[in-house]
């Protein structure tokens, strides 16, 4: 052990985690810099985080997994309310910095400091204000938004449904306007109508956004948005016409109070209908707005594009603690007569850990462009241009879907980097799992959302056959229709290039296989349905080839001006990031490029010489991810190394090792040893 001073203190550092850092060859703090996006942010994020994480108010008393679920999730409602204030004081402290608002990563990373799993107040700040901001009038939001930014209300979210989730127009929940009272009259019909999984709407919320079925003068116009109140301000009993709870115990999300809704003609007034895209005047006259009918969708179009980047943070604190573990970690005795090797000096080991740290800064910055591509649409949207929504909901829908089914994958990984001991909760790995194994269902399933963007790729390729011109995430489609397979080319630019090849390819053959179909007499619809295994397929390797080249573009630009080893060590990564896809999809590569036997084996070489060019700075590489030990919370990721000794102190709190014989001997055990049971 080391003595080291750190933000003032003394701290003892695990000896082996020292001679990590000191062979770090690059600036940490410049990489912390750009993950954060630019110096001004991570001092901005350091100091809300001292504020808020400084004082020992986020740090339970007794280790959550020892409560029951109702203290848990009152333990949760308590810490929420501490963790909401410091946001409110924060947020206006902060009038003038743009980067950073309600949703902010920063927010979002004390936010771990406080719940092992989550806030009940998730869907409040993730989805109940962003509809208000993005399905309100300019009089609603004036309205609502003000007592939802200031905690007067909380809400939810409030879609699903027992009998639907993914179909939304198939949502049964009614909401008929009666002109006679100007009240619109919500109904639950049918058991399989029922609300369900509302992420806090169990026992926190009192108001929600409703999705339902809008009827006015006998018509129905599809899905709109209601806001609706379920309970009492004061007493927060439910009001009448309302059947609320909690829908119990989950594989995860568990002091989330996800709830079941049941509606008994409860009436709200016209005016909670949300009216920016869609009017119901008060004689019952449906007015549409919107020139573009998915945009009651919004909400789910903004939660994809945050999930990419509540990815990249979650596989970064996944790794940081598995790295950091496997430095400190020594096992077997591959040399007679020699010590034990850290784990991290295997290259087995490399090869699992390297790449979910390449893959941090993969999400991390892809994320970032999509914020901003959907930041830039949201504009569009308000000058009244609609026809960049359509890429929008294609690249957020696909790459929602691969981040969250790879993140959830490479933290598995990062589990099984970690043996015996990352199995234990203490590790923080499982909690970080069953948070993130959710993502691949929530917001859009996995398939169904691949599935959109194939809709999208298959109209782009209309389009190229047509010579017309396409938008820039599919531009490469154009050169689909060069005959000639070019040679293998294994440049982080030949490499994207093959990729676009792969994407193009795959599209190509389903379009074949439609057409296939519908000349043997299918419909399109049928010939669809037969595809879509092949569908997924090209609507993945559409995804892959915007994250390879967006990675590539970014890391060039994000580094231009970086100091020469912090550029070379992100190029590293994200040319090892672009072998492994290469190594793993090889198949792919035989079938759509000139790929041979020996570019694998090159590919193969320069993979693993990669991996020892990155194995001296891979501590250095998750220090930068600037994780604090409040926000891992794992006994063993922490900065200290202190492995050992964290999991000793955890195993101390279980309640079983309170008294040295359990009750259940004397009353179980012993009869039954004893043969009298
Ligand atoms: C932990 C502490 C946090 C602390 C908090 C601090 C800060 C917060 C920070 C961040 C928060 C933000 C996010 C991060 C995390 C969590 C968020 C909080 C909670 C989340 C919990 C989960 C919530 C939910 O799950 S809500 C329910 C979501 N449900 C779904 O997603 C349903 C999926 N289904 C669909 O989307 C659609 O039904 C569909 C499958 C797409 C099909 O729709 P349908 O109407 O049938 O359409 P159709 O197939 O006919 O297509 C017609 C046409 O429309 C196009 N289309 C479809 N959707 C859209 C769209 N959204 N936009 C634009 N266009 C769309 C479609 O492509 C077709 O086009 P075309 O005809 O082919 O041209
Ligand atoms: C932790 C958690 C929190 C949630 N929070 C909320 C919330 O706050 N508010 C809310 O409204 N909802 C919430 N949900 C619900 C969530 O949005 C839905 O569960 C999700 O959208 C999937 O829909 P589903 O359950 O209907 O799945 P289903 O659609 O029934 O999926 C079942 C299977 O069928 C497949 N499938 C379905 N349709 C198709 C198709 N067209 N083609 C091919 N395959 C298909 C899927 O791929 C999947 O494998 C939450 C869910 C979870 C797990």
């Amino acid at each position: 052990m080391k003595i080291k001073m750190l933000a003032g203190k003394t701290i003892e550092i695990n000896v082996d985690l020292v001679k990590e850092r000191a062979k770090c060859n690059f600036n940490i703090r410049e990489v912390t810099h750009i993950l954060d996006g630019g110096e001004k942010n991570t001092i901005q994020r350091k100091k809300i985080e001292d504020i808020s994480l400084n004082d020992g108010q986020s740090r339970d008393v007794i280790p959550e997994e020892y409560l029951s679920p109702k203290e848990r999730y009152e333990n949760a409602v308590k810490k929420s309310c501490i963790y909401a204030r410091i946001i409110k004081t924060e947020l206006m402290n902060m009038t003038g910095l743009e980067t950073l608002g309600f949703n902010s990563p920063v927010f979002r990373r004390i936010a771990d400091a406080y719940f092992k799993e989550v806030t009940p107040l998730l869907a409040h700040f993730g989805m109940f204000v962003p509809t208000i901001m993005g399905q309100c009038t300019p009089e609603q939001l004036a309205h609502w938004l003000p007592r939802a930014l200031n905690f007067e209300i909380v809400g939810t979210y409030v879609q699903t449904e027992l009998g639907h989730g993914t179909f939304i127009r198939g949502l049964e929940t009614t909401a008929t306007y009666d002109p006679q009272t100007e009240e619109f009259v919500l109904h639950s019909p049918t058991l399989s109508s029922y609300k369900w999984w509302a992420g806090g709407l169990g026992k926190t919320v009192n108001y929600c956004v409703v999705v339902a079925q809008l009827y006015t003068k006998g018509v129905c116009h599809g899905v709109h948005t209601f806001i609706v109140q379920i309970r009492d301000e004061e007493t927060h009993m439910p009001l009448p016409g309302i059947r609320v709870g909690d829908i119990g115990p989950k594989m995860g999300y568990n002091t989330g109070d996800n709830g079941f809704l049941v509606f008994n003609h409860h009436r709200i007034p016209r005016e909670n209908m949300m009216m920016k895209n869609a009017q119901v005047l008060k004689d019952g006259t449906y007015v549409k707005v919107a020139r573009h009918e998915k945009l009651t969708y919004g909400t789910m179009v903004y939660v994809r594009v945050m999930l990419v980047n509540e990815m990249a943070f979650n596989l970064a604190k996944a790794v940081t603690i598995a790295v950091r573990y496997s430095a400190v970690r020594r096992q077997s005795q591959p040399k007679p007569n020699q010590p034990e090797p850290q784990v991290l000096d295997y290259l087995t080991q490399q090869h699992k850990l390297f790449i979910c740290i390449a893959t941090a800064h993969a999400l991390q910055f892809t994320s970032d462009w999509l914020y901003k591509t959907f930041t830039s649409v949201l504009a569009d949207i308000r000058d009244d241009k609609i026809d960049t929504l359509p890429e929008l909901h294609a690249l957020s829908s696909c790459l929602k879907a691969i981040c969250t089914s790879d993140c959830a994958a490479f933290i598995e990984i990062c589990r099984f980097a970690c043996g015996g001991h990352g199995y234990m909760a203490s590790s923080n790995l499982s909690m970080i799992y069953s948070y993130v194994s959710a993502t691949r269902t929530y917001e859009g399933d996995y398939t169904v959302l691949l599935l959109q963007t194939a809709r999208f790729l298959v109209k782009a390729w209309e389009q190229v056959e047509k010579r017309r011109p396409v938008t820039s995430t599919i531009s490469y489609l154009s050169h689909a229709f060069d005959k000639l397979k070019k040679p293998w080319d294994g440049s982080n630019e030949g490499i994207i290039r093959a990729f676009q090849r792969v994407a193009a390819g795959k599209i190509s053959a389903c379009i074949n296989c439609i057409r296939y179909h519908q000349k043997s007499g299918k419909d399109f619809e049928d010939a669809w349905q037969l595809t879509t295994i092949q569908l997924v397929a090209a609507a993945e390797a559409h995804c892959r080839a915007v994250i390879y080249d967006t990675y590539y573009n970014e890391t060039i630009r994000l580094t231009a001006s970086s100091s020469p080893n912090v550029k070379s060590v992100m190029e590293q990564l994200c040319t090892l990031y672009l072998l492994y896809w290469s190594l793993e999809r090889t198949g792919d590569l035989l079938r759509f490029t000139s790929l041979s036997e020996k570019d694998i084996f090159d590919l193969q070489q320069r993979y693993e010489k990669m991996l020892a060019v990155i194995r001296p700075n891979a501590v250095g590489l998750v220090d930068a991810f600037d994780i604090r030990d409040e926000i891992l919370n794992s006994t063993l990721g922490a900065y200290d190394g202190r492995v050992y000794e964290r999991l000793m102190e955890e195993a101390l709190k279980s309640p079983l090792n309170a008294e040295p014989v359990n009750s259940s001997f004397h009353k179980h055990l012993k009869p039954f040893m004893q043969g009298k049971l």
